[in-house]
């Protein structure tokens, strides 16, 4: 199935000279949920901002369903709804008023069954009268999005959904994002929350200084990159790591109850066996044993690093 959207070898160098983005390229599929992680001024925001169409690229090409977009740039905006990182919210205006406005803006006829729809969906249908002033956070976010879907795009940009937002909240907003795929919408977000591309994602992009490092299927990211936590509940607390022990890195947790070693899954000597034998020869005993896979945190941060180069 030919690509939602389609980024092929995208540069853009600033006029300070800056490279922000040095030869992406990757394939959006119809429907999926893919989120771009990256930290601080990797290039996110300016790799959707080429696709929007608010920054110029300095090389390389952007095709929305086969669609070149610099060369026919409003047919390409018509099918992407943007929901950037800052909230503009014109204080004054209803709900509805500004929903209705964002569509009319695409050069849509006016429909109010489509706006009602997306304000149902995004539950703000009783608030549609009131200004969004009056409106809390967590609804002006949704304002945004609700924005966004106005003129019916089939790719919706989330830019950092839920920066800044409560732990509530946000889980409203995975909730939300999971409803508007099933409704048929690709779904790009942006993350500096791997709890989120983790909650969220069917793809995982890392980019990392400009160039993206890696794109893989979350769980198959997880899994072969996945190192494991092996944790065991002590029969005695201890102080501190028993030298006989000095060969594995553990970790001490919860006031000495806890012992922690991590180790490679995938590897042909975890040595887990080697530690449990020596623990039994030197009288350490344990009430309890589990292992959970390493979060997609660990695994972001060691990649970041890599693709940093040794330092
Ligand atoms: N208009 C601009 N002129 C010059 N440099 C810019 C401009 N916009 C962004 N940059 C630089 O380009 C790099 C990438 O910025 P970008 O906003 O794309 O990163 P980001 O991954 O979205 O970061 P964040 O997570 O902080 O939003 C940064 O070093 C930033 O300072």
């Amino acid at each position: 199935m030919q690509p939602v959207l389609s980024i092929a070898s995208l540069s853009k160098t600033y006029a300070s000279g800056l490279t922000a983005l040095n030869d992406v390229s990757l394939d959006i599929r119809k429907g999926e949920i893919f989120a771009l992680l990256g930290p601080n001024g990797a290039g996110k925001t300016t790799l959707i901002s080429i696709v929007c169409g608010i920054v110029t690229p300095t090389g390389g090409t952007v095709l929305v369903d086969g669609v070149d977009a610099a060369r026919d740039f409003r047919m390409a905006r018509t099918r992407i709804g943007l929901v950037p990182q800052e909230l503009h919210t014109d204080s004054f205006e209803t709900v509805w008023a500004t929903v209705t406005f964002s569509r009319g803006l695409f050069g849509k006829p006016p429909s109010p069954a489509h706006v009602e729809k997306v304000l149902k969906d995004l539950s703000l249908w009783d608030k549609r009268k009131s200004k969004i002033q009056e409106l809390s956070g967590g609804m002006k976010r949704r304002v945004m999005i609700a924005k966004a879907l106005s003129h019916e795009p089939d790719i919706l940009f989330l830019d950092e959904p839920t920066a800044g937002v409560d732990v509530e909240l946000r889980r409203d907003m995975w909730a939300l994002v999971h409803r508007l795929r099933e409704g048929g919408v690709t779904i790009i977000l942006t993350t500096h929350y791997i709890e989120e591309a983790e909650e969220m994602a069917d793809r995982v992009g890392v980019i990392s200084k400009g160039e993206l490092i890696l794109v893989e299927e979350k769980t198959a990211l997880m899994k072969k990159l996945g190192r494991k936590t092996l944790t065991l509940n002590l029969a005695d607390a201890m102080e501190t790591i028993p030298a006989e022990l000095g060969e594995w890195a553990l970790t001490l947790k919860a006031d000495g109850n806890e012992l922690e070693y991590e180790f490679d899954a995938n590897a042909e000597r975890t040595g887990v066996p080697s530690l449990l034998k020596r623990m039994s020869d030197i009288g350490v005993g344990f009430k309890d044993l589990n292992t959970r896979q390493s979060s997609l945190e660990e695994i972001f941060v060691n990649l970041v690093h890599k693709g940093r180069g040794e330092g």
